[in-house]
């Protein structure tokens, strides 16, 4: 590949010719190119870090991208436990059913067989939580606990003597220290105290407020092969910055490594960006994570917007002038105002409204009978693309899942076709939710037709017709209520078919490997205890969070 001229990898003369995989290196001549490539092959990505004072450092594509690209794969330095989770084995990571089937003889932490106390990971960390001899390290009952947080940091810790080169990568990687140590969130203050005070860890309380800020800034919450709560650092993934449009998919295999591909196709020079929350998140939800724990306010197009790209997802209508809604115009915390008419809420009473709704949903939408009415009667309220409609959306499909009757799977077809639309806007591309979406929605097309057929609603031509429209519209680049919602949008240029689409899902769904769920990025930890000081902690056992298994949208 030519182009400007740089240096060559080589020889370090003037060079035009330059790596047509990753576009950063320049060779003079291809004998260059050839003997150079034993060496550049385990670098060549087509990725490139650059640096900014607003953004950090972060990774940007070296050249043109097609959807689907794989861009960087990686497995973790360190691996451990979530901050909260279920009791695991220390050794190898599996769930622990029976507390006392066997104890580590060394630490008392419970584990699931001798074998596992020998193993290696846990050798080193054992000697140093044996020092803990009024044992309040150790896990007492078998539900979710955070007494796993500080196990990874002290993994973390260990490498300074294991692999120093590993160690001096870490203490290069962002950590927001002083604002973590000003904040005092209690689950970190309590696990930097347990290394230093009930632990003699050999660090000093600033390198593990440091190393703990490290991990949860930078560490991806995975699934391990069993289903178990990991998470990892992965040092080049974790140059990746958020978009609550994201551009990448993550995916973990059964050995913990992740894989990243474009979703959509990307420019040479556009920043490579996933998103650390759920995207389904509200704005409110969304930028008190990124504030408390990353540290930015986030600008992407979304947040940027107040509508967030015409779905008024996270707005009340206006009570004055109903067509209109309220928006955040002077930022999430400020009060809540009409374009219109001009009429503000504040912006608490606007959470606490949603939530109040969010609530409902399981009580007032369990048969079938009562989903459309439900759904009709949140949109007095909010917009049909807002979270309050989705996430009772998502409910009503797992009430509808069994109810064969030709409303119902009408009902969930109109569902499906609002969900794709909303999908597309904010995880559009390659992404697996799309995929299970649009399969699911196929299959509910088709259920519909054959359903029409056999009560003779639709004659054997229009029957045979309706089959070929669904089959077309695989074929089509985005669904009609994916353009009703975004009208300006080109259509398809660039991005991949529908038909795609649901091959590329099923491809992911049948090799096993799971999804880096959105918002992997945070330590569940922190995010329990953040959330839990705002007074609306969530379960303790949700996978949110987390790199989930196949599943579909609807939890199907
Ligand atoms: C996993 S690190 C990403 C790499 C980081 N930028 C660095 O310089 O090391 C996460 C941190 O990056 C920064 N960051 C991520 N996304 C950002 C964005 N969209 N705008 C500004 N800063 C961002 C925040 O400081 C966040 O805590």
């Amino acid at each position: 590949m030519a182009g400007e001229e740089g240096a060559c990898g080589v020889c370090g003369t003037a060079a035009k010719l330059r790596c047509g995989g990753c576009s950063n290196v320049h060779y003079c001549c291809r004998d260059h190119q050839r003997k150079h490539w034993a060496q550049h092959r385990e670098e060549c990505r087509p990725i490139k870090q650059i640096e900014s004072a607003q953004d950090g450092r972060y990774l940007v594509a070296s050249r043109d991208l097609a959807a689907g690209q794989l861009v960087l794969n990686e497995s973790p330095v360190v691996c451990g436990p979530t901050g909260t989770c279920f009791p695991l084995c220390l050794g190898c990571h599996s769930a622990i059913t029976d507390l006392e089937a066997f104890r580590c003889p060394g630490c008392f932490w419970p584990m699931c067989s001798p074998e596992c106390h020998q193993k290696d990971l846990h050798a080193k960390e054992c000697g140093i939580l044996a020092q803990d001899v009024k044992r309040v390290g150790p896990p007492t009952s078998l539900g979710v606990t955070p007494r796993y947080d500080m196990i990874l940091v002290l993994r973390c810790l260990l490498l300074r003597e294991a692999n120093p080169t590993i160690w001096d990568r870490l203490m290069t990687m962002e950590s927001h220290v002083d604002a973590r140590r000003e904040q005092q969130e209690p689950y970190h203050m309590a696990g930097v105290r347990f290394l230093t005070e009930v632990l003699n860890c050999g660090f000093d309380a600033d390198t593990v407020h440091r190393v703990r800020g490290i991990m949860i800034t930078n560490c991806i919450n995975i699934r391990g092969p069993k289903g178990e709560h990991l998470r990892g650092i992965y040092p080049n993934i974790a140059l990746l910055n958020h978009s609550c449009l994201p551009n990448l998919t993550i995916r973990s295999d059964v050995n913990n490594a992740l894989y990243i591909r474009t979703a959509v196709a990307i420019k040479k020079g556009d920043p490579l960006v996933f998103s650390y929350t759920p995207p389904e998140e509200p704005l409110w939800e969304r930028q008190f994570d990124f504030q408390n724990v990353y540290f930015f306010s986030c600008k992407c197009r979304r947040c940027g917007d107040p509508t967030e790209l015409g779905t008024h997802y996270s707005s009340p209508r206006c009570p004055k002038c109903p067509e209109k809604f309220l928006e955040p115009r002077d930022g999430v915390d400020a009060p809540w105002k009409c374009p219109e008419c001009g009429e503000k809420r504040e912006s608490q009473e606007i959470k606490d409204e949603a939530e109040r709704h969010v609530k409902d949903i399981d009580e007032r939408c369990s048969s079938a009978g009562e989903v459309e009415s439900f759904l009709t009667g949140i949109t007095r309220t909010f917009h049909d693309s807002h979270y309050v409609w989705v996430t009772a959306a998502q409910a009503s499909l797992r009430v509808l899942k069994n109810d064969t009757s030709l409303a119902a799977l009408k009902l969930q077809q109109e569902i499906w076709r609002r969900l794709m639309g909303i999908y597309q806007l904010f995880e559009p591309g390659l992404t697996r939710r799309r995929g299970v979406s649009l399969f699911q929605l196929s299959m509910v097309e088709t259920r519909v037709a054959q359903t029409q057929r056999a009560e003779g609603e639709l004659t054997p031509p229009a029957y045979i017709a309706a089959l070929a429209r669904i089959l077309r519209q695989l074929d089509d680049r985005h669904s009609a209520a994916e353009r009703r919602l975004a009208p300006g949008r080109r259509r398809g240029r660039g991005s991949p078919s529908r038909r795609e689409l649901i091959r590329y899902s099923l491809r992911c769904i049948m090799s096993g490997d799971s999804e880096v769920g959105i918002g992997g990025h945070a330590s569940e930890c922190a995010w329990l205890r953040v959330r839990s000081q705002r007074g609306s902690e969530r379960d303790p056992g949700s996978t949110t969070h987390t790199v989930l298994p196949p599943r579909s949208p609807a939890g199907n």
